[in-house]
């Protein structure tokens, strides 16, 4: 809710942020990095899978639904990794760390590869930036 402007309650503020919201899975001790498509300038470079909260959407139903699509698979959202982190104009990136419920991931949208990667193959991956500091967050917990 904007706060005391003249928009009136429930209006988002001018230029508040969109959010992006990326999710990390976890098996045995590896992540999951997904190399992205498009567009130009990003792709090729490895993300954790996730797109846009649509404007009212809370970021964990964005999540699930984004993995869903992404994916393939149904995951819980868990723990939102401290921080966020600025994207390309009126975007921020939130990440969670999610559990798989059900499925096995598959580069069905937006990737071409997926990867299961222990700490040390992550870091020499090439990754989007705003994607470091949660991907060092994670690799210190794993
Ligand atoms: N999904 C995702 N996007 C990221 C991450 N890091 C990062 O900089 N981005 C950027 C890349 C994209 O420009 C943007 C997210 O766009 P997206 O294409 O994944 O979102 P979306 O699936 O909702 O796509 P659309 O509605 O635009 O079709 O944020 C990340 O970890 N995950």
């Amino acid at each position: 809710m904007s706060a005391g402007t003249a928009e009136g309650p429930g209006t988002p503020a001018a230029g508040a942020p969109r959010i992006v919201v990326g999710g990390i899975l976890v098996r045995g001790g590896r992540l999951l990095a997904a190399r992205r498509t498009a567009p130009a300038e990003t792709a090729g470079r490895w993300e954790f899978p996730g797109g846009k909260a649509e404007p009212g959407e809370d970021e964990r139903a964005a999540l699930v639904r984004e993995l869903r699509e992404e994916l393939g698979v149904e995951v819980r959202p868990l723990v939102r990794v401290p921080g966020e982190w600025p994207l390309t104009a009126g975007f921020v990136l939130r990440v969670w760390t999610a559990e798989l419920l059900r499925g096995v991931p598959e580069p069905l949208e937006d990737h071409d590869e997926l990867r299961w990667v222990t700490p040390q193959e992550a870091a020499a991956l090439p990754w989007l930036d705003p994607d470091r500091p949660a991907l060092a967050w994670a690799a210190g917990r794993l």
